[in-house]
């Protein structure tokens, strides 16, 4: 069994070191290096690119290009201007005309082939590009690593950063490429829209006067940044109460260019019939409110073409998932203390942009930016990941984020780990099969498929157990010395379904862990590997079914169980997977001894 040792975190292709030793020429590794701080350089350099359309291309990532001469000029660039225009890689390889061939093209992020549409591929493809650099590969697991796989499939040498490019310079590149993309990235993740939290406060922490009047507390042209935040997002959300003291219009003024929908939160819908916010002449507006909240005012304002969305639990949380569901990728909280705590607290609010005015107010009861999050001690405190801080006018902007972007680096399977249990498997490359339900079309390869098999005991005794879930869940309690253990495991054995003998083998295990055998986590996957080798071996069609996926990674999808599954998003170590490819691999090895 080659499976034994603890897991751990992926994957990286040669690092510049390793990739160096393989040269013995000087002046090869010095051009090596070079040539990763221009990989770097060119880059950001997309990033940037890919940073101008913010806003335009939602709910799409932002996608730039620079395409370079062999010796490293730019020929040129391009990025995706909004949804449906032409992609980054096209725009750039026309400007770059025959300087693109045998150049290098830089794309800050991998892009993705929705709906069979390869033209990003096939620019680049005709453009005669010898090298495409890629600064992340395409955070949405269906498309990601396909444009990859037919660049390299039609003889383009790519090189993915963090994979196969290392270093300090080309870290710092690809959080460049990371930022630039980051609702898309927290949006795929959380399953809400990126959501930024921003306020204006005074130097002694005020959002406004005790009064309640806050108008203004940033100077212009910090107001005149918010305008481009908002022309960022797709929604701008407040709650009733700042609709009632500010009667803001939360539209962006900078000089056209996206306008964001906006969101008012309000549980009383005790709102004004005049507000600006039932202005549409820039854009509209939807209140969400509590189910049943004053019918007749929702009357009212559907009278004025708001749209009115009633919640039964009204909160941060699950008004962000039903806007995720419509479609949203970002939004921007402009709210007061009391709804921004509650934003934080359910875990929606991704980044926080702070404009601190050199101004006091004071004022005992002046609010302030967060209302009440239950914290104590000062060692609760949230504190920023990535902190900026830039002068903007005479105000200071510090923005960080809440979360840390999450990382969309596949976990699984690792390049060495992959090469180790099947060499047949190209990691990243390769076809992935996600099988998790018994009905998936390969839910055979589930343990709780009803599959019986038939396992010797400590006696060397043979018994038939239901499935391999039953067989698995049974062996955490085996040989131990107490009537409850063996009751648990006689209860495991006859439980009608592999579902129920996983609710009795977990249950017993959390609520009663000295049942459970000591030598449990070192034996466990040698435990799996027997129950699965029976399985495939005594079910003929099951073993063709595994044989079939051959060059394919096979991944558990199970978005909870981070041991045997491969986690939501590719953060679970997919032991399941990895034992199914390591037998495959043995019954490949075996047939071909055999023919
Ligand atoms: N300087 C700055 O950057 C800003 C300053 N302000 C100032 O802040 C003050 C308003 O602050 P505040 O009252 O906190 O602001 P908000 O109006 O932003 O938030 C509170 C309101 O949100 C609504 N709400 C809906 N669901 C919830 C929920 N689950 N939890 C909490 N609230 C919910 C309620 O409206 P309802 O009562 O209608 O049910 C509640 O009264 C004003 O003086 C305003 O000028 C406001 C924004 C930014
Ligand atoms: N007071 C204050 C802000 N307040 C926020 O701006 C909203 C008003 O937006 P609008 O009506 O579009 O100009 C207001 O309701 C609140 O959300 N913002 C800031 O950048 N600086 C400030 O000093």
């Amino acid at each position: 069994m080659a499976l034994s040792s603890p897991p751990m975190r992926v994957s990286c292709g040669p690092t510049p070191a390793a990739a160096t030793t393989r040269s013995n020429n000087n002046n090869k590794n010095n051009n090596f290096l070079c040539s990763h701080a221009l990989d770097a350089v060119h880059i950001r350099r997309a990033a940037e690119l890919a940073d101008k359309s913010a806003g335009f291309t939602s709910p799409h990532p932002n996608f730039g290009c620079v395409i370079a001469t062999q010796s490293g000029k730019v020929a040129g660039e391009g990025f995706l201007y909004a949804q449906g225009t032409r992609p980054a890689e096209v725009l750039a390889a026309e400007a770059a005309g025959n300087f693109s061939r045998r150049g290098t093209a830089y794309l800050n992020m991998e892009p993705g082939d929705c709906h069979g549409d390869h033209a990003a591929v096939s620019a680049l493809v005709q453009a005669g590009i010898e090298r495409v650099v890629i600064g992340l590969r395409h955070p949405l697991q269906h498309l990601r690593g396909n444009s990859i796989r037919a660049l390299r499939s039609e003889g383009l040498q790519v090189h993915v950063l963090g994979e196969d490019l290392n270093g300090k310079l080309i870290e710092e590149a690809r959080k460049s490429c990371l930022l630039v993309n980051a609702p898309l990235i927290c949006r795929a993740a959380s399953r809400v829209p990126f959501s930024v939290l921003k306020y204006a406060m005074t130097l002694d922490g005020k959002i406004a006067a005790s009064s309640g009047h806050a108008s203004w507390i940033s100077s212009r042209t910090s107001r005149n940044r918010v305008f481009e935040l908002r022309g960022r997002s797709d929604a701008v959300i407040v709650g009733g109460n700042t609709v009632r003291r500010d009667n803001p219009r939360l539209t962006a003024r900078h000089g056209g260019g996206h306008m964001p929908m906006r969101i008012v939160m309000s549980q009383t819908l005790d709102l004004p019939e005049e507000a600006n916010l039932w202005d549409f002449s820039d854009v509209s507006t939807i209140v969400v409110t509590q189910r049943g909240a004053r019918k007749r005012f929702q009357k009212f304002l559907a009278s004025k073409g708001v749209e009115v969305v009633e919640f039964d639990i009204l909160n941060p949380r699950e008004v962000m998932e039903y806007f995720h569901d419509r479609g949203y990728l970002s939004v921007l909280w402009e709210c007061g203390g009391t709804l921004a705590a509650a934003a934080i607290s359910s875990g929606v609010i991704h980044k926080v942009f702070a404009f601190v005015a050199p101004k006091i107010i004071g004022g005992k009861n002046a609010p302030t930016p967060v209302g009440e999050l239950g914290m104590v001690e000062m060692s609760q405190a949230l504190d920023l990941i990535d902190v900026c801080y830039e002068q903007v006018g005479p105000d200071m902007l510090i923005s960080g984020f809440l979360q840390p972007i999450p990382d969309a680096t596949p976990v699984i399977p690792s390049v060495d780990e992959t090469y180790e249990i099947d060499p047949t498997v190209t990691p990243y490359e390769s076809r992935i099969i996600f099988f998790y339900k018994t009905w998936d079309p390969y839910g055979a390869f589930s343990n709780f498929s009803p599959h019986a098999i038939k396992m010797p005991d400590a006696s060397g005794d043979y018994a038939t157990w239901l499935s391999v879930e039953h067989y698995y869940q049974a062996q955490k309690f085996v040989g131990v010395d107490d009537p409850v253990a063996r009751d648990g495991v006689e209860n495991i054995k006859s439980a009608k379904s592999p579902e129920e003998a996983a609710r009795i083998g977990r249950s017993m295990q959390r609520q009663q862990p000295d049942l459970v055998r000591s030598d449990w986590e070192s034996v466990k996957i040698e435990v799996m590997y027997r129950a699965l080798k029976c399985k495939f071996s005594i079910y003929p069609h099951l073993n063709s079914m595994l044989l079939s996926t051959a060059g394919s990674v096979l991944v558990e999808a199970s978005p909870h169980d981070l041991f045997w599954g491969g986690g939501r998003d590719g953060e679970g170590l997919n032991y399941l997977g990895r034992l199914l490819m390591q037998l495959r691999s043995e019954f490949l090895g075996e047939s071909h001894t055999s023919s």
